[in-house]
């Protein structure tokens, strides 16, 4: 299983002027795979764009059918009338196909947002780690688009255009060899720098789309770190780097305006080219007898429907092989396997919650490492018995986070078992594993969103009953009532509205409402005053008794009542036991101690 993003095939970095290696662009095949799910309009499409290009092959000869009724064969308003109608008819068969097309194509961005969206929230936790919340966002909002471009900027055109194309060459074959002769030899001057150049467009269009990811990673961060930002007087300089990664953007877009700057002129001059050699060569061929006027116009209609589709192909070429460059940003995320459980086959059949008392919760040499050559968790053993409360201290670093973040199962142990009810985690799916647990994270998040919200997060069918009982618990509920919406007052982004502590008591009420029968407190009372620190470590004592409590603190206050303190040094468990126990025992408890004025 793949659980980090891999970039395994990389591009010189110097090739686009960026330091940062760069994907491989998606393959064809990955992009007709990706609209294989609209294959059935996209048909439809094609066949249509096939008639659209028949119905304009057909406009020549029926020119030359007037130009020919001119000269007395045949009747000129039948041959008039029928060119009108064909035209007619290519004109609504146009429109139906520009339509259905654009509703494929916006159908092709809504699949790729769902998909991506799908896949994005349930990655493995490493891989946010490791990656900026901005760039995934930008490759839902930005990437998407960009693919989008190669339906509509020609991919279905060009193969209606292919059949103009060599329709019009059969009939210029069928008309004067020699003339088509000279065409095709200035117009593959214009073919072959396009194919060139593309390439090379290709790959900056997909250094603007990382830049765009960038961009869009440093707004968020700016964006979320606003106080911060402005209390450090750093506004400017954010500014700057923000412009900066647009200048880069900007950069790359100007390098493919370059590119297409020169590449245009050269297909227009073989374009502009093969026309005046036609004139010239056909006008003496019409001179010396060896060609008709009608058959002259005819070829030069026929030049002129050839020369369109081949615009559209290059620029068709120009549009696809940039899509594929986003589409390799969007490939890469989705080629990520999602957190995923055991083969069902193995998995333990998962235990009813016991209804009170809680869940036992047993380490066992536990091992882990967020980096391979840095080792976070050695050998860390110790024994949670249910329904009891148990503290884990030690110094910043000492990787009490991460034994909380090891029994949600963000991460896998890489040595060792843990256990719930005596049954390994790992045998468990994750869901169920999480639906016993009430977790309320370091810094925990306020959602954008309601107060209820917040609240009915993992329990969305909870009453209002239940949603005030909780925050009656974490000493909310005045603040609640004293606002007009109450339940449904609305929290701005971070919960703005809100105080720090405020905020952390909501997190913990989420983590009450559902009743889970071991809950996971890191830091809980971190930004609270040592009144409401008193009145939550009440709180939680009173719901600890029909439940397993574990609890990270710094301040030991919170912990004195714990009926085991584990403390942690360094990765691993250097004492376990009661307060005034360890106070005999640990050394490094006693110190952590006697800094609080407890000891
Ligand atoms: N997501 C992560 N990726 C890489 N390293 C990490 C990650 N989270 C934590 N670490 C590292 O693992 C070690 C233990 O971190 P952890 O957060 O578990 O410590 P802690 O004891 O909870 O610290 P604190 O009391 O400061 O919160 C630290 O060295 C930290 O730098």
């Amino acid at each position: 299983m793949t659980d980090t993003v891999s970039d395994p095939k990389t591009t010189s970095p110097d090739e686009t002027g960026s330091t940062e290696p760069q994907l491989e662009p998606a393959p064809l095949r990955s992009l007709i795979g990706f609209l294989g799910e609209h294959r059935r309009v996209l048909v439809v499409v094609v066949l249509l764009s096939l008639i659209g290009a028949g119905l304009t092959l057909l406009q020549p000869l029926m020119i030359n059918r007037i130009i020919a009724s001119v000269g007395g064969e045949g009747s000129l308003a039948a041959a008039a009338t029928l060119l009108i109608a064909v035209v007619l008819a290519s004109s609504v068969v146009g429109a139906v196909q520009q339509f259905l097309l654009e509703r494929t194509a916006e159908g092709l961005v809504l699949s790729a947002r769902r998909r991506l969206v799908t896949h994005l929230l349930r990655l493995p936790i490493r891989v946010y780690d490791t990656r900026r919340a901005g760039d995934l966002v930008s490759r839902v909002g930005s990437d998407t688009t960009m693919v989008r471009t190669a339906l509509t900027g020609g991919l279905v055109d060009a193969l209606g255009g292919a059949l103009v194309f060599v329709g019009s060459l059969v009939a210029m074959v069928l008309i004067d060899p020699v003339l088509l002769g000279i065409t095709l030899g200035v117009v593959s001057i214009a073919a072959v720098s396009v194919i060139v150049a593309s390439g090379r467009i290709q790959r900056l269009s997909r250094s603007a789309q990382d830049a765009v990811g960038r961009l869009a990673s440093g707004v968020e961060r700016a964006v979320s770190a606003v106080r911060t930002i402005r209390a450090a007087g750093a506004t400017d300089r954010e500014v700057d780097r923000l412009s900066n990664e647009a200048q880069d953007a900007y950069g790359f877009g100007v390098r493919v305006a370059r590119i297409g700057a020169i590449l245009w002129p050269i297909s227009g001059l073989a374009v502009q080219g093969s026309f005046l050699a036609v004139l010239g060569v056909g006008g003496y061929r019409v001179a010396n007898g060896s060609l008709s006027v009608a058959d002259l116009i005819t070829f030069i209609l026929f030049l002129f429907m050839m020369v369109m589709p081949l615009g559209q192909f290059f620029a068709a070429i120009t549009t696809v092989r940039a899509a594929l460059g986003a589409l390799a940003r969007i490939d890469e995320i989705l080629a990520v396997a999602p957190e995923a459980d055991r083969d069902p086959a193995r998995r333990a059949d998962p235990r009813p919650a016991p209804g009170g008392g809680g869940i036992g919760v047993e380490f066992r040499d536990v091992e882990f490492a967020y980096r391979p050559d840095r080792p976070v968790l050695a050998g860390v053993s110790f024994a949670v018995p249910p329904g009891s409360t148990t503290a884990v201290v030690g110094p910043s670093g000492a990787g009490k986070s991460t034994v909380l973040a090891l029994i949600e199962r963000f991460y896998e142990p890489t040595g060792g078992a843990i256990r719930l009810d005596g049954v390994d985690v790992r045998d468990l799916p994750r869901s169920v594993v999480r639906s016993r647990i009430g977790y309320v994270e370091q810094d925990a998040p306020v959602l954008a969103g309601t107060i209820r919200d917040n609240v009915v997060l993992a329990a969305p069918d909870v009453g209002d009953a239940r949603c005030r009982e909780v925050l009656a618990a974490v000493d909310l509920l005045h603040r609640v009532d004293a606002h007009p919406d109450g339940l449904d007052a609305v929290l701005g982004d971070a919960g703005a509205g809100l105080s720090g502590g405020e905020r952390q008591r909501l997190a913990i009420a989420r983590a009450l409402v559902t009743d889970a029968p071991l809950l996971l407190l890191d830091e809980p009372t971190a930004s609270l005053d040592s009144v409401t620190e008193q009145a939550l470590t009440a709180a939680i004592h009173s719901v600890s008794s029909r439940r397993t409590v574990m609890i990270v603190a710094h301040r030991l206050a919170t912990v004195i009542e714990a009926d085991q303190i584990v403390v942690m040094d360094a990765g691993r468990v250097v004492a376990a036991g009661r307060h005034a126990e360890l106070l005999a025992t640990s050394e490094l408890y006693r110190q952590l101690a006697e800094h609080q004025l407890l000891a």
